[in-house]
């Protein structure tokens, strides 16, 4: 039997609804214990002896995985506008992104709540890793976070393009370890500029306000 291969039409939807490979299955693990290890490290207060334990522990696991080759990730992107992609691939291009991708470990998990050509919205919460003033997210955090949203509502809208440029106006602090909303929108276009907006929200005050503009390739405008 042959294996199921997608689009680019379909690549969120296979992306969330398809089983997760079990390959995937295994890097997702991986991805969560290191980025709760990344918060928790942080927080403990141990002595001596044990942090040399544990500098020793991860570093024979460093030299277990040893140096792999850089990733090919244009390869399933090529496959993927054949319509030729099979799930794996789908993963390979997803789930390494540095936001949200569960098999990546330095991505903050978002929760997304609504994803479509209106726009879309997600939860997450940070730890102390993403921390700037005390007890609240850095402002380069928050500007990671929303580029990658802002793109977001741009794939949603079944568009591509790259960040040209990204205001961000920071109006209250985002705190840590609390549930935070982020929220982005297409406002216009004009020729290969869309115009995006985007905020993040705690609770029912908005922390953040981000506007920008995203490039069409000139190969698609
Ligand atoms: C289907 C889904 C697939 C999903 C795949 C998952 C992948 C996930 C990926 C996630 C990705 C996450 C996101 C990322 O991380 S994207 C990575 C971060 N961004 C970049 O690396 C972009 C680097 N810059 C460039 O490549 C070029 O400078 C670009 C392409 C931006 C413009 O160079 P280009 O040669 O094309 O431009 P042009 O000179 O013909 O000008 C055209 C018009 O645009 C106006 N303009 C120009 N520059 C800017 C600017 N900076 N802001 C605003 N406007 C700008 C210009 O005035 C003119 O306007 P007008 O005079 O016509 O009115």
């Amino acid at each position: 039997m042959t294996e199921k291969t997608f689009g680019p039409f379909e690549l969120q939807k296979a992306y969330s609804t398809e089983p997760v490979p079990d390959d995937f299955v295994l890097r997702r693990r991986i991805s969560t214990a290191m980025r709760t290890l990344s918060e928790r490290v942080i927080r403990a207060e141990v002595d001596q002896a044990t942090l040399q334990h544990w500098a020793e522990q991860l570093e024979a696991v460093v030299a277990t995985v040893g140096e792999p080759e850089r990733r090919d990730s244009k390869q399933a992107n090529r496959k993927l506008f054949t319509g030729a992609a099979t799930i794996e691939d789908l993963y390979h291009m997803m789930d390494f992104d540095p936001v949200s991708g569960g098999a990546n470990p330095i991505a903050p998990q978002v929760t997304w709540v609504q994803e479509g050509q209106e726009g879309v919205e997600g939860t997450l919460r940070l730890g102390q890793q993403y921390q700037g003033p005390p007890g609240r997210v850095h402002g380069g955090v928050i500007a990671w976070i929303l580029d990658a949203v802002l793109s977001r509502a741009l794939h949603a809208a079944f568009r591509l393009g790259v960040t040209g440029t990204l205001n961000i106006r920071y109006l209250a602090g985002t705190p840590i370890e609390d549930t935070i909303t982020c929220r982005a929108r297409i406002t216009g276009q004009e020729g290969r500029k869309i115009f995006i907006e985007g905020s993040i929200w705690h609770g029912d005050q908005q922390t953040v306000h981000a506007e920008g503009v995203w490039l069409t390739p000139k190969s698609l405008g």
